[in-house]
């Protein structure tokens, strides 16, 4: 089982998740681990502590109010307290460091971050044993994983899982109930990494496919995946069932709701993996497994402000080497591509935020010599989840959508993925793209059913300043 922030917000949520963890041990789903986050936005809060140490102030008072709040309403006891009152001077002390220094590396910022889920599991671990259910809080490390050296997005390594399913399997008493710190993990030289940001859900189904559990449980504050963000539609609706691959597709074109490689460890040894509301418990939630046949679109994602990068070559029509040229100047300055179309003289592909042609690297440089570039900003790339089989089906209605209200796609892409078909348009006409094709696909209110605007509209709508 894997509680998130969301769920473990404040003391009454970890109380919540507490009781909810004893009465799954009443009914006898024993989990053989507890992976928790951080509370609430308690990662988010030690980044912002660290932008501050880096201005000259250091200031730890709402995270010490938050878990000493925790502690104290359920009286959690002194031993507990000096424990997390120990990471928080810790923390305290590095941020200060981090003032002297001016300096905030990588590999600092995981070490600052990682402070969240190491007060939380002992929190959580502490609440449980007072109300009956033998715990133990394990920092990630000491139940085997170990990642590479990439802080901030590190990788965990090969021989992890292994390490995992002996420890669990030998050191673990499998009466008591294993809390480990989501997110965090130790490389090989002992230095704390982290897995990227919602990182615990890969902690989970890494800890879940390496014992081969019957079922990895991922609980968020929504009833499972659903059709859309719910905080952009409002009407999106739960999905009971996803296959492995939409989930990792919707979660890799910007669904919040998952990691973008959790899905990976659970794939390979086919364990199903379960969302489901920590807030509403009796709710199924979405089981993730192989896929069923059936449905023309699952759900509608997107992802915003992306740069939409338009490469022509310079060179005469026919010139072999072009895309190798590209790729290669890709891969010189680490710039991963979300989505691409091409034909024989350009390439059109798009880039997400935190690789944009502004952030340092030198891509436009190394492209001069064989290319005109163009890059366009404030672009985002809607992504329908689809039967690609009926992709002519989805186009129909998405193209009569978007020419009603008048929504350009400016580059469209429907990959060797037989789930995805992604459009790009401008970033402020996203919502009420993504709003209408909800509407129609899967609230049974299509816009294109509704009857043509009057000459007067369309002309209105043409020449309107
Ligand atoms: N397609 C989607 N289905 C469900 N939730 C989504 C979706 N897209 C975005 N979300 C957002 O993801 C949130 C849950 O993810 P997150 O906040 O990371 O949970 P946790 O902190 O518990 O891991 C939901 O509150 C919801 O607003
Ligand atoms: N606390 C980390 C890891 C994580 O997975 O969090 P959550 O489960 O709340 O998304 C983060 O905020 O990124």
């Amino acid at each position: 089982m894997k509680f998130g922030g969301s769920s473990l917000a404040d003391a009454s949520r970890i109380d919540h998740v507490a009781q909810l963890i004893k009465s799954q041990i009443g009914l006898g789903n024993r989990p053989a681990a507890v992976v928790c986050s951080a509370m609430g936005k308690t990662t988010n809060n030690l980044l912002n502590a660290g932008d501050f140490a880096l201005e000259g102030r250091v200031n730890v008072d709402a995270l010490r109010t938050l878990h000493l709040a925790t502690i104290d309403e359920f009286e959690l006891g002194e031993h507990l307290r000096t424990e997390i009152n120990s990471l928080l001077d810790e923390l305290e002390n590095m941020l200060s460091g981090v003032k002297l220094l001016q300096e905030l590396s990588p590999r600092s910022l995981d070490m600052l971050v990682s402070f969240g889920e190491r007060m939380s599991i002992r929190i959580m671990a502490a609440r449980l044993n007072q109300i009956g259910v033998p715990a133990e809080a394990y920092d990630s490390w000491n139940i085997g994983m170990l990642t590479d050296s990439n802080f901030g997005d590190a990788t965990v390594l090969p021989s992890a899982p292994e390490t995992i399913r002996k420890i669990f399997a030998d050191k673990i008493d499998p009466n008591t109930v294993a809390i480990v710190t989501g997110f965090i993990a130790h490389d090989p030289n002992g230095k704390i990494t982290t897995l990227g940001r919602g990182g615990s859900d890969l902690t989970a189904t890494t800890i879940g496919a390496a014992c081969e559990l019957d079922e990895i449980q991922v609980w968020k504050d929504v009833d499972g995946i659903m059709s859309c963000d719910p905080r952009m539609v409002p009407e999106a609706v739960p999905i009971s069932s996803v296959s492995f691959e939409e989930a990792s597709e919707l979660a890799y074109f910007g669904a919040k709701v998952l990691h973008p490689i959790a899905m990976m460890p659970a794939m390979r040894k086919r364990i199903p993996v379960r969302v489901k509301n920590s807030y509403n418990p009796e709710h199924p939630g979405t089981v993730i497994k192989n896929r069923e046949e059936g449905r023309l679109v699952t759900a509608i994602t997107c992802k915003r402000d992306v740069q939409l990068i338009d490469i022509s070559s310079t060179r005469m029509l026919g010139a072999y080497g072009f895309l190798s040229t590209v790729f290669t100047a890709f891969e010189k300055n680490k710039l991963s591509v979300d989505v691409l179309a091409s034909s024989e003289v350009s390439v059109s592909l798009t880039l997400d935020k935190k690789h944009s042609v502004y952030s340092g690297h030198s891509l436009c440089d190394d492209l001069r010599e064989v290319a005109d570039v163009k890059v366009k900003n404030n672009k985002a790339i809607i992504t329908l989840i689809a039967d690609v089989t009926r992709s002519s089906e989805v186009l129909a209605t998405v193209f009569q959508v978007f020419m009603r209200q008048g929504i350009e796609v400016e580059m469209l892409s429907q990959g060797a993925s037989k789930v995805n078909i992604s459009f790009i348009v401008k970033d402020d006409e996203v919502v009420d793209a993504i709003t209408y094709l909800h509407a129609c696909f899967f609230e049974d209110n299509c816009l294109i059913e509704m009857p043509c605007p009057s000459p007067e509209e369309e002309y209105a709508r043409e020449f309107q300043p």
